[in-house]
């Protein structure tokens, strides 16, 4: 075993909640089974420190979505824990903190502007117009958006959408981003250029992100740490630090670093999907 992986047993201990630091995220022995018995996730103990980017990779079914869903707060665990800066998810507002889910499809209203489709979590909250406007002209502007505000979604592209969906979700200026596998469904190019995006907005407002994929190549380029999950039933199996510099451009696509991390969570992946094959 190499020395970035870190084995399943420490990934318990979840030493990252030691210390003075409050942990962003700390699940405790949460599980999930779903009304009709399907037992989606065994346990999981996991603790993300503020300003970690972590991935969770795995073969289809391993419970991504479902632990996704749990830390949002859109799904209750069967049994176990949820925290957020150590408050139950349900009173995260408490803690002074936002989070924000931004989905595979970005589900924008087609009938609404680019702008009104950014403002609608401002207007729901009640913020007062003239501010929400004013943080929705920033966030286009940092998602590259800025002269396309008058247009509807129909006559943006693909990419140009999943912008305008992380644009809404970046509006609320959250602490905590969950995303679940947003660039899926994008071209090669457009997802490489989104996750470098994305990366960018990570490190300018210092955010922490929970990113769901089913591609290595993206979660080497983009992670801080990936959790490997196995499935039926899902749970977490290995976890690996890619404790590579930033920013990191096109060349770390391609430099002996990136392909020895590949190399570590292809094979990491292999014994995920045949564990599954013999439980
Ligand atoms: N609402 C539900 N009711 C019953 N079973 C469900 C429900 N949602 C998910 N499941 C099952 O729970 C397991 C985990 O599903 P989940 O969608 O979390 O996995 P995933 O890793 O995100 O999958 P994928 O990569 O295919 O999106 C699967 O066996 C799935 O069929």
């Amino acid at each position: 075993m190499s020395p970035d992986t870190l084995q399943p047993a420490a990934a318990a201990t979840r030493s990252p909640s030691a210390g003075d630091e409050v942990p962003a995220v700390d699940i405790l022995s949460a599980e999930k089974t779903y009304p009709n018995g399907t037992r989606a996730l065994l346990p999981v103990d996991l603790s993300l420190r503020e300003g970690e980017f972590v991935t969770l990779l795995g073969p289809s079914g391993c419970g991504k979505s479902t632990l996704l869903k749990m830390i949002a707060g859109l799904l209750e665990p069967s049994d176990g824990r949820l925290l957020l800066w150590r408050k139950p998810v349900a009173e995260l507002a408490q803690t002074g903190r936002k989070m924000a889910f931004v989905f595979q499809s970005p589900t924008l209203m087609p009938w609404a502007t680019v702008r009104s489709n950014v403002r609608l979590p401002l207007d729901l909250a009640g913020v007062p117009r003239a501010e929400a406007e004013a943080r929705v002209s920033e966030v286009l502007a940092l998602v590259g958006l800025a002269k396309f505000d008058q247009a509807l979604p129909r006559a943006l592209s693909g990419g140009m959408q999943m912008r305008v969906s992380i644009a809404r979700g970046l509006v609320t200026e959250p602490d905590l981003l969950l995303m679940d596998e947003p660039f899926g469904a994008l071209d090669e190019i457009t997802r490489h250029k989104l996750d470098a995006e994305l990366l960018e907005l990570w490190r300018k407002k210092k955010l922490t992100v929970i990113f769901v994929t089913h591609s290595i190549h993206e979660a080497v380029f983009l992670s801080s740490r990936v959790v490997m999950m196995a499935a039926r039933p899902g749970r977490v199996v290995e976890q690996f630090q890619i404790d590579e510099p930033h920013p990191r451009t096109a060349d770390f696509l391609v430099s002996p670093q990136f392909a020895v991390h590949a190399r570590q969570l292809q094979d990491s992946l292999l014994r995920a999907s045949h564990e599954e094959d013999h439980p």
